[in-house]
């Protein structure tokens, strides 16, 4: 089939390149010039494990083309598939501009045959809010199918082909259809719902997964003061089948371009009918609270950070992603800044990202040993496997203080133990001193 797909981003280019990999052509488009050019180089703007082999290979076989000319793009396009930002407006709720304007773009070329899939995160309504702008546009009736996205940053290649679940949602039988053949080489459950309850699903999934990590939270909160380790709470807890171990992993909370926003978008619809989904604020003001622990932690074990030098391990959102959007890095390196101390941070990927968000700051380092040099604590962030296989007994030598702060529980008893002199301080877990 002939696809073209809109935005070049996380969503966008793992979907169009995934469907040239079984065997469509497709067409990504993009407004970014700069994004454009480097795709066509085979060079991905993201980084994303796997994706830029599939690139290359596809573009070899001349199924992947990318344009910033929507005429070049859209010609001959049996299904355009839309994956532009909706990001968090002013109020919470769901940022339309981008997919507005590019409703209008496509309308100009738009097909009386196409299919027109949304593929971003929407609330209910838009999908057909958007066919209103589009037919007004274009003059004619158009066929719509919600098609909402659940890859993961970090594994959007693996997920993107063998997904848990397809959610086709459309008012239209034969739009529907044509979506669920464009898939079938992928031989993944494919659900037909309409086009509202489609669009649901993939914020009641998100609200879902985000109350979730906030509920194991608090639990990991409770153990810290009844003296329980919740690492041994969330496995017992995840091997009950009607719950499930995905999830359960306590932390510095979540965040990432997803559930930061889509809780706060599915309580601004909620507010809309004057449904008052309290337990959402709930989720929310869990994670505020815990996006602070590392930095409460550190305070009551220093009482004073001015002039502490602090070596942070990690700065994206979560391992394997390069992405910095609400990582909670951002406040953690904020706050520790505020009180005066010095924060020297290493991550894999993410650097150059957090040098847009972050400045100067702190300062970043080349490797763990340059971050971890003379510092008085460690603190981990995000938990790159490549952390947690580190000489934590060689490390820890190298620091003013052997102290550690672990945000995401990655470290093992066995390693700190091997420290010989270490101070482990995680969450939801006992205090290690040794
Ligand atoms: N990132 C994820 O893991 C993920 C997963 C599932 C769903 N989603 C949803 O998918 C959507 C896209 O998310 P993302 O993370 O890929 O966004 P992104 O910000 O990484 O990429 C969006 C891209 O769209 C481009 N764009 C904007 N307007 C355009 C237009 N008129 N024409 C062509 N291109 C245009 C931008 O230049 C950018 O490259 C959002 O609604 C998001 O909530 C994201
Ligand atoms: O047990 C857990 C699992 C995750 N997280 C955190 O939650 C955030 C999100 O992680 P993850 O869900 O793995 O990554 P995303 O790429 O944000 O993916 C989510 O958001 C996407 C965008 O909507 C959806 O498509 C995916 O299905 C959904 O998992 C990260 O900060 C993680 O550190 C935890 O704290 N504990």
């Amino acid at each position: 089939m002939k696809i073209a797909v809109l935005g070049t981003g996380y969503v966008g280019l793992s979907t169009g390149v995934c469907l040239s990999e079984i065997g469509h052509h497709v067409y990504c488009i993009d407004i970014n010039e700069q994004k454009i050019n480097n795709l066509r180089n085979g060079i991905s703007p993201i980084y994303e494990p796997g994706l830029e082999s599939l690139l290359a290979s596809n573009m070899t076989a001349q199924r992947l083309q990318f344009t910033t000319s929507l005429e070049e793009g859209l010609n001959d396009a049996e299904i355009i598939i839309i994956a532009v930002g909706t990001p968090q407006g002013d109020d919470g709720a769901a940022d339309l501009s981008y997919l507005e304007q590019a409703a209008k773009d496509i309308s100009k070329y738009v097909a009386a045959s196409s299919i027109i899939v949304i593929k971003s995160t929407v609330p209910v309504g838009t999908n057909e809010y958007i066919q209103t702008i589009i037919e007004a546009e274009c003059g004619f009736p158009v066929q719509m199918v919600s098609n909402p996205e659940f890859l993961r940053q970090g594994s959007a290649v693996q997920d993107t082909m063998k997904p848990d679940r397809i959610i086709l949602g459309s008012n239209d039988k034969t739009a529907a259809e044509k979506i669920r053949e464009m898939y079938l080489p992928l031989n993944a459950p494919i659900i037909l719902a309409d086009i509202r309850s489609a669009e649901m699903i993939k914020y009641a999934s998100n609200a879902f997964l985000a109350t979730k990590i906030s509920y194991i939270n608090e639990i990991a909160n409770l153990c810290e003061v009844v003296g329980a380790n919740v690492e041994d709470v969330a496995n017992g807890v995840g091997k009950d089948k009607r719950i499930g171990e995905a999830f359960l992993q306590a932390g510095i909370g979540y965040g990432g371009s997803c559930f930061p926003k889509d809780v706060k978008a599915l309580l601004h619809t909620a507010s809309l009918y004057q449904v008052d989904f309290s337990m959402l604020k709930e989720t929310i003001a869990i994670n505020d609270n815990q996006q602070k622990l590392l930095v409460k932690k550190a305070v009551k074990r220093f009482g004073d950070l001015q002039g502490k030098k602090i070596a942070m391990l990690g700065l994206s959102f979560k391992p394997e992603t390069d992405d910095m959007r609400e990582a909670p890095s951002i406040k953690i390196a904020h706050s520790l800044t505020q009180m005066g101390a010095e924060v020297v941070a290493y991550d894999p990927v993410a650097i150059n990202n957090a040098k847009q968000v972050l400045g100067d700051i702190i300062t970043y380092a080349s490797s763990v040993y340059d971050a971890i040099s003379q510092a008085d604590a460690l603190m981990i962030v995000t938990e790159w496997k490549e952390f947690t296989q580190l000489d934590f007994a060689s490390l820890v030598k190298k620091m003013n203080h052997p102290i550690i702060f672990d945000g995401r529980n990655c470290l093992e008893e066995e390693q700190l133990k091997a420290c010989g002199n270490v101070e482990y301080y995680s969450i939801g877990r006992p205090v290690i001193i040794i």
